[in-house]
């Protein structure tokens, strides 16, 4: 047995993708080879979601296709409804609620009785997932905030639609296109924690909620998704302290604290989706004339810099940005999980394509040859 192991795997290659490239030296992501900067800003959420599915940019038929089919499976089946408004009475956290309710939709979906082999098993899933997260988190928003839910509109898009059962007025056009393009950034990055779990369970050809299921548990930590949260928080703390952002930051720094929204497993410098989302939440932040956190913002990317030698990563601008947009914190994780359930069902996919069960080794360091003691004599 190998003594050298590598916790993290860090530098571990799993396996070839044609979804996502990911350069963490020079600071570039793509997916299906489009550059992000490509993307944002010039094709919608879905045609992107398509791109990923299926290697090429749609058609406008095939766009209008891809479209109604998700517009038609975004109302909530049973047993949801039900199970969002006892969780909502039990408090739950909105992460915690959205990763209940999508385990729970097998209950609706006799296919997925049998196991899943192949991406024609795993299909009319995939689109009932990508149709229902957004309507699942509104439903829980309204219910908490002791609101009627608002039910979907088929003529809106994915982002605008969602932004709309939020509040149930239209949404201004440019903070639509804001959190569309938000969630073209978002939608898929190499074999991230929660891609990567994703792959595991498909890789034993569990249901395909089961396997996304593992995949919201993975990315709701405050390691990965869960930072995006924990950026808004830590700025609101700034503000309600009597220190500059970069006092605060350097006693956080001495204490010993993780800063959330910095560093990155595979980038070496910034990440390239944080530069687009800091542009926008600048944009949005200047219109609203509620420039303060993203100032704070600027301040403390460049103080870590130049004493920590770290950059933002994803979750830093748009923490800010989806303040001002008026979003509850604690939506700001599950809105992640409303673009990237479309990366993880894209990468489950390819691992149907050639699937191998994923089962790594431990190296066993424990105790060898013990006899077992009665339990009178222990
Ligand atoms: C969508 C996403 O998942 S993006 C990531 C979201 N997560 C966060 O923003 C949480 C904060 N960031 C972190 O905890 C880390 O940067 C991670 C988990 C994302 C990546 O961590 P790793 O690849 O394991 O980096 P590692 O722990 O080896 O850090 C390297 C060095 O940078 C420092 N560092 C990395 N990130 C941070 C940070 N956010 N705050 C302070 N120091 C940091 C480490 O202390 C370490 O310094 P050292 O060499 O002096 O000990
Ligand atoms: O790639 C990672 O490790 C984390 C990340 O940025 C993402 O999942 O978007």
């Amino acid at each position: 047995m190998t003594t050298e192991y590598n916790p993290g795997l860090d530098g571990i290659v799993l396996g070839p993708t044609e979804l996502s490239g990911v350069d963490g030296a020079v600071g570039q992501l793509t997916y299906r080879g489009y550059p992000i900067e490509e993307l944002a800003g010039t094709v919608s959420y879905e045609e992107t979601v398509y791109l990923l599915w299926n290697g090429e940019l749609p058609t406008a038929a095939e766009l209008d296709a891809f479209t109604d089919r998700l517009a038609a499976n975004r109302a909530l089946p049973e047993p949801l409804p039900t199970l969002l408004a006892s969780l909502v009475d039990q408090d739950d956290d909105p992460m915690d609620a959205l990763r209940t309710a999508i385990s729970a939709l097998t209950a609706s979906d006799p296919a997925s009785d049998e196991a899943t082999e192949s991406r024609e098993d795993a299909e009319g899933a995939a689109i009932r997932l990508v149709a229902v997260v957004p309507t699942i988190i509104a439903t829980f928003v309204r219910l908490r905030d002791g609101n009627e839910p608002i039910e979907p509109r088929a003529d809106l898009g994915h982002a605008a639609n969602f932004l709309y059962m939020l509040t149930g007025e239209e949404p201004d056009p440019v903070v639509a296109d804001t959190l569309d393009t938000a969630l073209v950034l978002h939608l898929d990055h190499g074999i991230n924690a929660s891609t990567f779990s994703g792959k595991v369970n498909a890789s034993t050809l569990a249901t395909v909620y089961g396997s996304v299921t593992g995949s919201l548990a993975a990315l709701s930590g405050p390691l990965h998704g869960g930072a995006n949260a924990d950026v808004m928080r830590m700025l609101q703390k700034v503000d309600a302290s009597d220190k500059s952002p970069t006092e605060w930051i350097d006693d956080a720094i001495d204490r010993g604290d993780r800063i959330p929204g910095f560093g990155h497993r595979v980038y070496q410098v910034k990440d390239p989706r944080a530069v687009v989302l800091q542009e926008r939440s600048k944009a949005l932040a200047e219109a609203a004339g509620e420039t303060k956190w993203y100032a704070y913002s600027t301040e403390i990317e460049q103080h870590l810099a130049e004493t920590k030698g770290i950059q933002p990563n994803v979750d830093f601008y748009s923490s800010s940005m989806y303040y001002v947009m008026d979003i509850p914190i604690d939506i700001y994780t599950p809105i992640f999980a409303i673009s990237r359930m479309a990366g993880w069902l894209a990468h489950l996919f390819e691992q149907y394509e050639n699937n191998r069960l994923i089962r790594p080794l431990g190296d066993y360091v424990g105790d060898h040859d013990k006899t077992v003691t009665p339990l009178d004599e222990r």
